[in-house]
């Protein structure tokens, strides 16, 4: 499977950057992770290996995921199958060929959020904790020269690699590696993402420092995570779960996430966007058929969590690596 991976193409997309070192060792790590690899992956890696050989004739990554192209009836129950055997699906939606993967999440909300603050035309873009790489795509639809994804989840690599199979020749790569496990000091990618991922550290202001070591100088970050109201020294810590997810941490406010971005040494730092998450955005579907939002809601009262917390409102800031 390492050679599904593309690590070749990435190697070349980093030529004489700052980032050539560390793509020359991926490969030596990365098989080091494939040997360990994950029960499952046998079983996600024949669902991914059972895609039909489909080579799209349309494309379109800019207003959504859709690809389409010449496929007959047996084609199409093939690859719906095949991606059937990659469930749950949570990030997308995905239209393939005919099959529509309805996500738990309409991601494409959430993008529709983020882009219109970025340019990212002709940028080296890192998105951590990437998922299945949804974003990725729609990140090269809005003109990025090359997107790297890391995210340490074997599902969502598999799901990655469903896509790419698609679409092998475009500039994007899912690497099932935890920002702890890029080298220190990479400072080579002129734009870094951070959505849904800061409120599972139990650092969070370590984060920060971590993702601009990812940065060049003037990179810019895109920060998006779960916040609540308040004024600067306003922060959220949940005795147990939080809208029943155990690993949740730190709910700073706006003014705190400012504040804490500051201290990190940011500059430029603003916030763009803030919406509660709906129960539209986020449910279960024939693609996701484990509980979702609408049950993780007081059902009497859709401002609370079950646990009686604020419901989940998330928040987009972009800011500026000095
Ligand atoms: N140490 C880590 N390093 C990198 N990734 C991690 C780490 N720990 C967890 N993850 C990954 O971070 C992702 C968090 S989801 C956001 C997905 C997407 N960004 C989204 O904005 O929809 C949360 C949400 O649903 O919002 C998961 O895919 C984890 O595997």
């Amino acid at each position: 499977m390492i050679r599904t991976l593309d690590l070749d193409n990435l190697q070349q997309a980093l030529a004489g950057t700052p980032l050539q070192d560390w793509a020359a060792d991926l490969p030596a790590q990365l098989d080091a992770k494939l040997a360990v690899g994950h029960g499952d992956l046998e079983r996600w890696g024949a669902a991914v290996n059972a895609l039909p050989a489909l080579v799209p004739q349309q494309i379109d990554l800019a207003r959504r995921f859709f690809l389409d192209g010449a496929c007959d009836e047996a084609t199409r129950d093939a690859l719906k199958s095949a991606l059937q055997g990659l469930i749950p699906w949570r990030k997308g939606p995905f239209e393939l060929f005919g099959v529509h993967v309805d996500t738990e999440w309409r991601s494409d909300w959430k993008w529709e959020r983020v882009a219109p603050h970025l340019d990212l035309r002709g940028r080296r873009v890192l998105d951590v904790g990437c998922g299945n790489g949804y974003y990725q795509w729609r990140m090269l639809g809005a003109g990025a020269d090359s997107v790297v994804g890391i995210d340490p989840n074997w599902l969502f690599f598999c799901q990655f690699l469903a896509m790419k199979r698609f679409l092998p020749d475009l500039p994007a790569w899912h690497l099932p590696l935890a920002l702890e496990e890029l080298p220190a000091k990479l400072e080579g990618f002129d734009t870094v993402f951070s959505m849904g991922v800061l409120y599972h550290r139990r650092s969070p202001i370590d984060h920060l420092f971590e993702l601009k070591d990812c940065l060049r100088r003037g990179g810019e970050l895109v920060l998006e995570t779960l916040v609540v109201e308040g004024d600067a020294q306003q922060v959220l810590v949940p005795e147990d779960r939080y809208a029943q997810m155990r690993n949740v941490w730190f709910l700073p406010s706006v003014p705190a996430l400012e504040l804490w971005l500051r201290r990190a040494g940011f500059v430029d730092v603003r916030c763009v966007d803030v919406s509660y998450t709906s129960v539209e955005e986020q449910r279960s579907t024939e693609w996701m058929r484990y509980q979702s939002l609408p049950e993780f809601l007081d059902p009497a009262d859709h401002s609370r969590t079950i646990e009686g917390l604020p419901a989940p409102a998330r928040a987009v800031l972009i800011a500026r690596k000095p």
